[in-house]
């Protein structure tokens, strides 16, 4: 009997994450996660010694305590938001497409793979794949390493599927009407903060100035944001967060920002952090507990953080148009 052929797949990316919140689990999702070169260019002879030797024996077991602190009964929030996504996603598709669409989860980095995902997709005899990154804003850091991911994994099967992927949606409509959509929500609940704060995850100076266009991407989604939610210049602010290593990375820091805003007088914050499509530990734990430790101990009065788009309907709308327009002439 020959199975019928859906019209496409999805596979929904995001970065990965520990199977659990131990000292072990975090290891070996670091170890993977810093050994792409996509994520840290340095000369692997001076960066091995230093990942194996210093960044491996000290970083898991602190690391691990974070992930403790904002771990879910069913598991790590990333994980969890993204298979909520990917039920509603498969859902709304159905619902308005008419037909089903196998829709799967592939992490970049841990479990479930990439290639575990797009094996998943073949064993429902899926013949065209489209690839949904989950980072609006587009980073050799992320995107580029989904690319060589999946690139690697077809290096061993005999028929290749044709496949898409979306590239970066940092300034799609729907994308901003979401964000908007979150922080008037907020609003509604808390009352407006003296400044909306657009934490975006941040990346080493350099890989912007040989090319990567993320910046540029941070810069737009937040001057739409503010734009969509009638800011002034005086009540917004760009930072980039999560530091990490020695290099220059992108300027302002959320953490510096939050230390000099109650020096100038700014004692109420909201922040929102818009690269992240799901709730991870650089949001609960570095901004909503960490960055509200800082600001308060600054000075500051109120600080309110305002969770991610996650599986809110409008966000996964917005991945329906996505998919639907990747999958134009697959229908
Ligand atoms: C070492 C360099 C790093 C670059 C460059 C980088 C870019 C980057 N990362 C995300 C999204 C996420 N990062 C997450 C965790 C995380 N990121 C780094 C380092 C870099 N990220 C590390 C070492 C870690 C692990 C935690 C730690 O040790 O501090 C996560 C959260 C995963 C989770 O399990 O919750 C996400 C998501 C983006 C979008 C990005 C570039 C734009
Ligand atoms: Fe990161
Ligand atoms: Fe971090």
């Amino acid at each position: 009997m020959s199975k019928t052929t859906p019209a496409f797949g999805v596979l929904l990316v995001n970065l990965g994450t520990p199977d659990t919140a131990t000292k072990k689990d975090v290891r070996s999702f670091l170890k993977q996660f810093l050994s792409d070169p996509r994520v840290v260019d340095l000369n692997p002879l001076i960066w091995k010694p230093v990942l194996n030797g210093v960044i491996l024996n000290f970083r898991p077991a602190k690391v691990a305590e974070l992930y403790e602190s904002i771990w879910w009964d069913d598991g790590s929030p990333l994980m969890v938001v993204s298979q909520r996504q990917r039920v509603k996603l498969s859902q709304m598709l159905q619902k308005q497409l008419g037909q089903a669409i196998p829709v799967e989860l592939g992490m970049t980095y841990g479990n479930p793979s990439l290639g575990a995902g797009l094996e998943r997709l073949k064993s429902q005899g899926v013949e065209k794949v489209i690839v949904l990154p989950l980072y609006p804003q587009y980073s050799c850091s992320t995107v580029a390493a989904v690319t060589d991911a999946i690139a690697a994994e077809y290096k061993s099967w005999r028929e290749v599927p044709e496949t898409r992927i979306n590239k970066e949606y940092y300034n799609h409509p729907q994308y901003i009407s979401s964000l908007a959509s979150s922080v008037r929500a907020h609003w509604d609940k808390f009352g407006q903060a003296d400044k909306l704060l657009m934490s975006f995850h941040g990346i080493p100076l350099r890989y912007v100035t040989e090319g990567d266009p993320y910046q540029d991407h941070c810069e737009q989604t937040s001057q739409l944001l503010a734009q969509a939610l009638g800011l002034n210049e005086t009540q917004w602010q760009l930072c980039y967060q999560s530091i990490f290593g020695k290099e220059e990375w992108l300027t302002p820091q959320t953490d510096k920002v939050l230390k000099a805003l109650p020096v100038d007088g700014v004692k109420s914050v909201d922040i929102i952090s818009p690269a992240f499509a799901a709730d991870c530990l650089e949001t609960l734990e570095e901004l909503s507990i960490g960055g509200k430790e800082m600001f308060l101990e600054a000075g500051g009065e109120r600080y309110e953080f305002i969770p991610c788009l996650n599986d809110n309907d409008d966000h996964v709308e917005l991945l329906v148009q996505l998919v639907k327009q990747q999958s134009l002439g697959w229908q």
